[in-house]
């Protein structure tokens, strides 16, 4: 069975000592939460902080960016090793607000995708389509694109062991979040999509629902069968709200 995965995005939120005390936080309630794997994505620049702080492997951790060079003349970058010894597990692409604000591309997200599968960083690749698009019915569409791109990258094993989080842009710091019977509908598109009747890789990718999730809704999500967990900004700056969602999950897994 895929262990749920519940991320918090902090986005450009956060401070040294919210860390601090997030991380006892969680840390106090870590063991009852077995059965899903928790991380957060704090700002980049607290994350070797995040792990001294850090007392066990329970609670691992993201960076919400990488660049897709590996060194060299790119003031402002941070590459996929420079993650990787800060201590990021997981690193989080293409999610939408870089793709508008920053103008990303499917294929510069597939750059970085490949690029951190070369690293021994596990990718969270973030798809999801507009409120126009999805008026349209362009849902499949759209994220069958922004897929497509990084299996023409990487080819039809690129998401064995990776993490995709299906984000619909409308649902993102909206309060209107996708239902539960919508987002399912996707996700299993989503899992038929890139494992293309491969079953190794629809065992093992897991697929996160994004979009205002908070500690009320996220019941529902994890109810469903190809929904493996959460990617939760706004919810995930308590530390409160974040372990409720986590604890939802793991009774979803465990009835
Ligand atoms: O990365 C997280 C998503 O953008 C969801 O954000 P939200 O939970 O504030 O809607």
């Amino acid at each position: 069975m895929r262990r749920s995965l519940i991320m918090g995005n902090w986005k450009l939120n956060g401070s040294l000592s919210m860390l601090a005390e997030f991380i006892t936080s969680l840390s106090d309630q870590i063991d009852a939460l077995k059965m899903c794997d928790i991380a957060i994505a704090p700002p980049a620049v607290y994350l070797h902080e995040a792990k001294k702080q850090l007392k066990n492997d329970r609670i691992s951790l993201a960076a919400q960016n990488v660049d897709f060079n590996t060194g060299g003349a790119f003031t402002g970058e941070l590459s996929p090793q420079m993650l990787k010894e800060v201590g990021a597990k997981y690193v989080i692409i293409g999610h939408s607000e870089r793709r508008s604000y920053h103008q990303e591309t499917n294929e510069g997200i597939a750059k970085k995708f490949a690029l951190l599968k070369e690293t021994g960083l596990i990718p969270v690749l973030c798809i999801g389509e507009s409120e126009t698009e999805n008026a349209q019915g362009l849902t499949q569409t759209i994220c069958a694109k922004q897929l497509d791109a990084i299996l023409a990258k990487c080819g039809p094993d690129a998401f064995k062991n990776s993490v995709i989080a299906y984000e619909p842009i409308w649902a993102i710091g909206t309060g209107k979040a996708a239902t539960a019977s919508e987002a399912q509908k996707v996700h299993a598109f989503i899992r038929q999509h890139v494992s293309k009747g491969k079953d190794e890789i629809a065992k093992t990718v897991i697929i996160q629902y994004g979009g205002s999730v908070n500690a009320s809704n996220a019941d529902e999500f994890f109810a469903e069968k190809d929904i493996d967990g959460a990617l939760v900004g706004g919810a995930s700056l308590k530390v409160n709200d974040f372990l409720k969602i986590a604890q939802s999950a793991v009774a979803a897994k465990t009835f």
